[in-house]
């Protein structure tokens, strides 16, 4: 790895953002959220951007988001749907260590609830189980580390994802 940065994939609601932000404060380093570049580019919120572009833009517009980053000490959370991108994947093994967010099915279904408005880039007819189960194959594919997060909030989730990325790195 050329320079130290950390990345995080992983399910939508698994934890990205919520352990990013606190990890980055823990290890003194940047932080950076894909998706409030996006908004902030696109002057758009994600629901906005799937209602009137539809979901393959948002994941399109997420590649070229990820692939202009240029990080340096940076904690990166990811949108939930990166790993769609084979060029977005390569390019964050490159730049960082990938850690895969891993939370169970149940529980990521729980957080979800009513996930109309959230701006997900999948299909309208994909049901979260299938979505789940495609995520899933491509978030092992991709990481060099999996966190297992079954931890109560994000603070003691961040604590031990530190450990884990201490060992690693
Ligand atoms: N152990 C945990 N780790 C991270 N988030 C948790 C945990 N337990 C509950 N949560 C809650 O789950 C949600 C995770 O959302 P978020 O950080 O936005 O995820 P993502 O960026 O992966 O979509 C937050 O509401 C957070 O408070
Ligand atoms: O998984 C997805 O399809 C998406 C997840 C969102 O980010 P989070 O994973 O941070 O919720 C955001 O990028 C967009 O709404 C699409
Ligand atoms: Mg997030």
């Amino acid at each position: 790895m050329g320079r130290m940065n950390v990345s995080l994939i992983g399910m939508p609601s698994s934890g990205k953002s919520s352990i990013g932000v606190i990890l980055a404060k823990m290890m003194r380093f940047n932080f950076i959220d894909t998706d409030i570049i996006i908004q902030n580019n696109t002057k758009r919120t994600l629901q906005q951007i799937v209602d009137s572009k539809g979901y393959l833009k948002l994941r399109q517009i997420e590649e070229e988001t990820i692939l202009s980053l240029n990080p340096e000490h940076s904690i990166i959370s990811t949108g939930g749907s990166v790993v769609y991108s084979k060029k977005a994947m390569e390019y964050l093994k490159n730049v960082s260590l990938v850690v895969y967010i891993k939370v169970s099915f149940e529980e990521i279904k729980k957080r979800l609830g009513d996930y109309s408005l959230r701006g997900l880039a999948k299909p309208k007819d994909q049901t979260i189980a299938e979505m789940y189960k495609e995520r899933t194959a491509l978030y092992e594919r991709y990481a060099d580390i999996i966190f297992e997060n079954h931890f109560k909030n994000a603070t003691i989730a961040a604590e031990k994802l530190k450990e884990l990325i201490d060992e690693n790195i």
